[in-house]
């Protein structure tokens, strides 16, 4: 269900974590951009770029799922709970030349106590472009110890500290 302050359709979400493949701002990472849809979905676009090759001049299939996997996660702001990745099955319905914008929506489509059912789709080109890669995911909510029990220590004691992050940990963690 979208959470009362789920930010209005739209809205760009950020990033949730600086340091993220996905969302954040790593060199080699996706650069994936969101924003926030109608009800609980979002869109999200991403430039295939010469580090994301599988094949000569082709994406990669793990980094499409990749991006598939981080425009579901974006689902989480706005339902303003955290949950992981349990299963992603993935379709590959055509190749992806570097230098594709991928436009990616995805949905939820089912909440069953702490199970997240939603799919994703991503078009080459345009919204309405042709789809290159589905996905149906199952996400499992999770507290936010998840993280601090399981993380790397450095990385966990610099994101405690990092007020911007303690900000978003807040957003999720209140969820009346
Ligand atoms: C701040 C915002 C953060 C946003 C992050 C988004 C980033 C993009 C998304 C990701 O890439 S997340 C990273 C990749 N995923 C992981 O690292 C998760 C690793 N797996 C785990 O930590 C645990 O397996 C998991 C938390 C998913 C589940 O463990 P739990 O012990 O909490 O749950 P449990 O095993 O009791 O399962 C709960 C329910 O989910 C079901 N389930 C769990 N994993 C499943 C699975 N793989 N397939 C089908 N069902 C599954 C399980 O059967 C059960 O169903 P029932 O309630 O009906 O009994």
């Amino acid at each position: 269900m979208r959470h009362p302050d789920a930010p209005a359709p739209g809205e760009p979400l950020g990033a949730h974590y600086d340091q993220c493949f996905g969302c954040g701002h790593q060199p080699g990472g996706l650069g994936l951009i969101a924003r926030a849809g109608e009800d609980v979905s979002v869109t999200a676009e991403f430039t295939v770029r010469s580090g994301h090759q599988g094949a000569p001049g082709l994406a990669h299939g793990g980094v499409l799922a990749a991006a598939l996997d981080e425009t579901l996660g974006s689902l989480n702001w706005l339902q303003r709970t955290i949950t992981v990745t349990g299963r992603l099955e993935t379709d590959f319905v055509r190749p992806v030349p570097v230098g594709t914008e991928l436009h990616l929506e995805a949905q939820v489509t089912a909440v069953h106590g702490r199970k997240v059912y939603c799919s994703a789709t991503g078009r080459i080109g345009a919204p309405d472009g042709p789809v290159a890669v589905r996905a149906q995911a199952l996400f499992i909510e999770v507290r936010v110890d998840h993280f601090i029990e399981n993380g790397r220590a450095e990385e966990i004691d610099a994101a405690l500290t990092d007020p911007d992050q303690v900000k978003v940990a807040r957003a999720f963690e209140v969820n009346p």
